[in-house]
């Protein structure tokens, strides 16, 4: 099976530069393949997607370099046996809040007698439908959990999150956390930025892997001189919608 450059990488803390995918299509999904990215967000919580047109944009990036990330739409023990299945080795999962959360989700990933992910590798397309015949002795290496901690409880329990084996990064959501800490829409608020910025020293001195989300260039820049080392940049729906409207404004 493929090895996971983008967990070594990780690992080895090269910054990874990464956008997200929210079209939902493996067309869209396939441009954006050919962009240069190390990462992309596959978005299974905010985008019109389910695991059949998850699976789609996992197949139309097949020939990319940039690795394809899933997000899900909450930690579900299932979700998780499914995304694997189809063949995503790296799990970004919304609203972690405990260390207990984050252990399930370690163990989701996991084949027993370490984890609790199902064996039906014989029919899935993370095998290659059974064409890798050891997948299911290797496959445990090669998975990256990427756990979101993006409100106060998180926080709170961020250092429990930090302890637990097999987690692999944990993402900031600015969004998320500026709205729980009563500044929604405002995730520049100094009092968000100076949670997010002490949350990065503290995921990176745990030796884990800090990612965020920023679509202002010079923000996405402090935060990866902060330590962020999987960063998104953009968004592909906005960067789509916000092109055609300034098109459409040249000839109104
Ligand atoms: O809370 C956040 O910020 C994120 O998790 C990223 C958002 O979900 C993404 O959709 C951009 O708003």
């Amino acid at each position: 099976m493929q090895h996971n450059g983008f967990k070594a990488a990780l690992a080895e803390g090269r910054t990874q530069i990464g956008c997200w995918v929210g079209l939902a299509d493996d067309y869209a999904a396939e441009i954006a393949g050919e962009a240069g990215f190390d990462w992309l967000l596959i978005d299974g919580e905010h985008a019109p997607n389910d695991i059949r047109s998850m699976r789609r944009q996992l197949s139309a990036l097949g020939r990319s370099a940039s690795h394809p990330v899933i997000r899900l739409p909450i930690g579900e023990v299932w979700m998780v046996k499914q995304a694997l299945d189809i063949g995503a080795q790296t799990l970004l999962i919304p609203m972690v809040e405990s260390g207990a959360q984050a252990a399930e989700l370690a163990r989701a990933m996991r084949y027993p007698p370490e984890g609790i992910r199902g064996v039906g590798a014989a029919l899935a397309r993370a095998s290659r439908f059974s064409g890798i015949p050891d997948y299911i002795h290797r496959a445990d290496a090669e998975v990256c959990l990427l756990v979101q901690v993006e409100n106060r409880a998180g926080m709170a329990a961020l250092d429990d999150i930090l302890a637990v084996e097999g987690v692999d990064g944990v993402f900031i959501g600015p969004a998320d956390l500026s709205a729980d800490m009563g500044f929604r829409g405002k995730p520049d608020t100094p009092e968000v930025k100076q949670a997010i910025q002490d949350a990065i020293r503290r995921i990176r001195a745990a030796g884990k892997a800090a990612g965020i989300l920023s679509t202002d260039e010079a923000q996405a820049k402090e935060w990866i001189a902060a330590g962020a080392n999987f960063c998104a940049v953009g968004i592909d729906v906005t960067v789509l919608a916000n092109a055609l409207r300034a098109l459409a404004a040249k000839f109104r």
